[in-house]
């Protein structure tokens, strides 16, 4: 048998994923009560966990570095990435949209309309498969605060319980997809350690549909 690495994405996902881990019985003792540890090891299994940005969790799974990754949807989308997707945990689930302020037409803005959004990528396709070509501008943070500043006409943003929007006076004017968590493997771990790859989806999968049964 040889060991797994798997690269996790701290913050929002963080908490629920631990939680399908240790649902599971793996050992995951040392993660629950990390202070600022960034590398931790199974007490059950042979395997080793990162903690790392959502970013970066793709990166390091593109690099072999982590075998397996859990990383939101929207990172998957908006990074190039040469994994294979391998499961929907149905965790972290929110949704891209487009918004405004009500009063700012922009699918019926004649001229030029530009975009604030954390997710230029993203955003760049879901404009053009509208056939609109709007100038991007890159956000990192707050992007609701931009459309009020007047920086931008609309933005494509995240959205989980539509409170932030809300609260700024920002309307939604499309979906652009839903998101989740997934779990996506690097190709040659793939290939390289098939069987214990397999355990790790295979028993995520069980716990995933065994949530799906409690929650209905
Ligand atoms: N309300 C939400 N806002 C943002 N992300 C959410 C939300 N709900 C679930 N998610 C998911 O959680 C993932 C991690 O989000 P989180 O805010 O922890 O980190 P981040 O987007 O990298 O931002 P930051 O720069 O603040 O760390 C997102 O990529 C997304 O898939
Ligand atoms: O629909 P809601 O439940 O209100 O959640 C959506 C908000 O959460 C995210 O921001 P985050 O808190 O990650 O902060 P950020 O703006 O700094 O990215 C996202 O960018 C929205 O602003």
């Amino acid at each position: 048998m040889m060991g797994l690495s798997i690269a996790l994405t701290k913050g929002r996902l963080e908490k629920q994923t631990v939680s399908m881990l240790e649902g599971l019985g793996y050992g995951i003792e040392a993660l629950k009560d990390k202070g600022r540890a960034l590398v931790f090891k199974d007490s059950i299994e042979d395997i080793q966990y990162f903690l790392v940005k959502s970013n970066d969790c793709i990166t390091y799974v593109n690099h072999g570095v982590a075998d397996i990754g859990v990383v939101g949807k929207d990172t998957i989308l908006e990074n190039e990435n040469d994994t294979y997707e391998l499961l929907d945990l149905k965790i972290g689930k929110c949704k891209f949209i487009v918004a405004s302020l009500p009063q700012n037409q922009l699918f019926s803005k004649v001229g030029h309309i530009k975009i604030g959004t954390k997710y230029p990528t993203v955003a760049k396709q879901y404009f053009l498969s509208k056939g609109m070509d709007v100038e991007i501008i890159k956000i990192d943070g707050s992007v609701e605060l931009a459309p009020i500043l007047g920086l931008c006409d609309g933005i494509v943003d995240i959205m989980e319980t539509g409170t932030t929007l809300k609260e700024n006076g920002l309307v939604v004017l499309d979906t652009v997809c839903d998101i989740s968590a997934r779990v996506i493997v690097n190709k040659a771990s793939f290939k390289l350690k098939h069987s214990e790859v397999m355990k790790v989806i295979e028993d995520l999968s069980r716990k995933v549909n065994a949530d799906v049964d409690t929650n209905l």
